[in-house]
């Protein structure tokens, strides 16, 4: 059961705004996060995802808007005072420390006593896997190393509200997969609160209760993964994710008209004018005569299945399809496709 307190807004953004020169950075925006939930901003880049974060740690001053932690309005409170701990890209540590304290520097401003900052170090060092590395030199460090000393560091004050930006980006994918799963396991325990940023949807998806989807400085969608995932809001918010099947539609009945001939809709999907988009699994390649025939343009490996890029006639875009690792058509192949209507979503005309 959720109790009342975990549905308080730790962090208020209210109408937010940053310009620099005549563009707004960030234009109004408006986010709630609430105690012990994890938020990840997606978005592409100079959507306005560091900015936000700035403007929230204080480093960025507000040209409309305001921002309250706790409930408290902290447009006159120092970034040093606002209980937040930060981890940036550029993850600068104090390289006159070592390892340890480096990760140690939090508690040893907060007066945590020896011991516990000591047996706090190893623990966060062993949770980003650098067990054993409190004496090393931060110089010896590799890029990656480096970038897991900071989120050791940022993590070790136990802040009210951690704001991470591309915490993982410079690790490698294996890595990354780890640190994800632990790092979300590692905030639920602790109940922390975190604002995050990333580029990477895939690591946004697996870390956030909820994602943040930002387009030139505005929300472009909220909403849990799934959610989001499911029922992307815009052509925008689809592409960002990957989706490439995208076109405009005419809704009547049970079919679209749509550049790639009629697609089946879902049941009860209002009429008229959208957007279409029809997600790879929907794409069924049939060796039936009917269906819109298409020319295989690539197939690209993925693992647990081919990727391939169809070429409809007519100059319709392109559609992107899956198919198993056996049995999948060549390049340059004819296939007929058709689709099917539970893995079609209606987005706003644009
Ligand atoms: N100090 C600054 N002076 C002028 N323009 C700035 C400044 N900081 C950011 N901007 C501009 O504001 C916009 C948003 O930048 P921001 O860094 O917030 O984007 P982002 O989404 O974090 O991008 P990235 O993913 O590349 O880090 C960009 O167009 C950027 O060029």
């Amino acid at each position: 059961m959720t109790s009342p307190l975990s549905k308080r807004a730790l962090l208020r953004v209210e109408d937010a705004t940053v310009r620099f020169g005549p563009r707004a950075a960030l234009d109004a925006v408006t986010l709630e996060v609430a105690a012990h939930e994890t938020v990840c901003v997606l978005g592409p880049s100079g959507s306005g995802k560091s900015t936000l974060l700035r403007a929230v740690a204080g480093l960025q001053p507000l040209d409309g808007g305001r921002v309250l932690l706790d409930g408290a309005d902290q447009g006159a409170v120092p970034a040093h005072r606002r209980g937040v701990g930060l981890m940036f890209q550029d993850h600068q540590l104090f390289p006159q420390r070592d390892v340890g304290g480096n990760v140690a520097f939090g508690p040893r401003m907060h007066k945590v006593p020896r011991e516990r900052r000591e047996a706090r170090v190893r623990e966060l060092l062993d949770l980003v896997g650098l067990p054993g590395a409190a004496g090393r030199a931060v110089g010896t460090l590799s890029g990656g190393e480096q970038q897991r000393v900071a989120l050791a560091r940022a993590l070790a004050p136990e802040p009210r509200l951690l704001m991470l930006d591309e915490p993982l980006g410079q690790l490698d994918r294996s890595l990354r997969e780890r640190l994800v799963v632990e790092l979300r396991e590692l905030f639920g325990r602790l109940g922390t609160t975190v604002l995050a940023v990333t580029h990477d949807q895939g690591e946004a998806f697996a870390l956030a209760d909820r994602v943040v989807v930002m387009r030139d400085g505005r929300i472009a969608q909220t909403g849990t993964p799934l959610d989001v995932w499911q029922r992307p809001a815009s052509a925008f918010v689809a592409r960002f994710l990957g989706f490439e099947n995208v076109a405009d539609a005419v809704v009547a009945g049970a079919y679209a008209d749509t550049p790639w001939g009629k697609v089946p809709v879902p049941t009860g999907s209002p009429s008229g004018p959208c957007q279409i988009l029809v997600r790879p699994a929907g794409v069924r390649l049939t060796d039936a005569s009917s269906g819109l025939r298409c020319t295989v343009l690539a197939r690209t490996f993925r693992g647990s299945h081919l990727a391939l890029t169809l070429a409809p006639p007519d100059a319709a875009p392109r559609i992107d399809a899956a198919a198993p690792l056996r049995g999948a058509p060549e390049v340059g192949a004819e296939v007929a496709v058709t689709f099917t209507p539970d893995e079609v979503v209606l987005l706003p005309a644009e």
